[in-house]
């Protein structure tokens, strides 16, 4: 469907993941990683995962669940997580995005209880 008002379910994904984009004020969440800028990520980091690409999953109807949805999150935290040092500005980030992207996620659960 390419009208968002001919699939509700891919609106509100739409809007879930606006949330989370508004979250990512660094924008280091919000493109893949350059793997050509960063050598060694695919060593570490074996399935990569962003909002550009989170998006695109949504146009082409990837998600039928908001679990599926949140797994892609939490696999883009968790990369984050073990490819930056604890140290690192980006790894701060990925903490912060876990926990208010986490927010934004629980919210969208319950939204979506209430429309049942
Ligand atoms: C989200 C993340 O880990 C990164 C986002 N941009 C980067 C550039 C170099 C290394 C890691 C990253």
């Amino acid at each position: 469907y390419t009208l968002k008002s001919l699939w509700p379910f891919h609106a509100f994904l739409h809007s879930v993941l606006q949330q989370l984009i508004l979250k990512d004020t660094g924008q280091i969440f919000i493109e893949p990683v350059d793997q050509t800028e960063v050598p060694d990520y695919g060593d570490i980091v074996k399935h990569p995962m962003d909002l550009l690409t989170m998006e695109l999953k949504i146009k082409n109807s990837e998600y039928n669940s908001l679990e599926v949805f949140e797994n892609d999150f939490n696999l883009m935290i968790s990369n984050c997580l073990a490819y930056n040092s604890k140290d690192t500005i980006f790894y701060k980030a990925g903490i912060k995005m876990r926990d208010q992207g986490g927010s934004v996620l629980r919210n969208a659960k319950r939204d979506l209880k209430i429309l049942d």
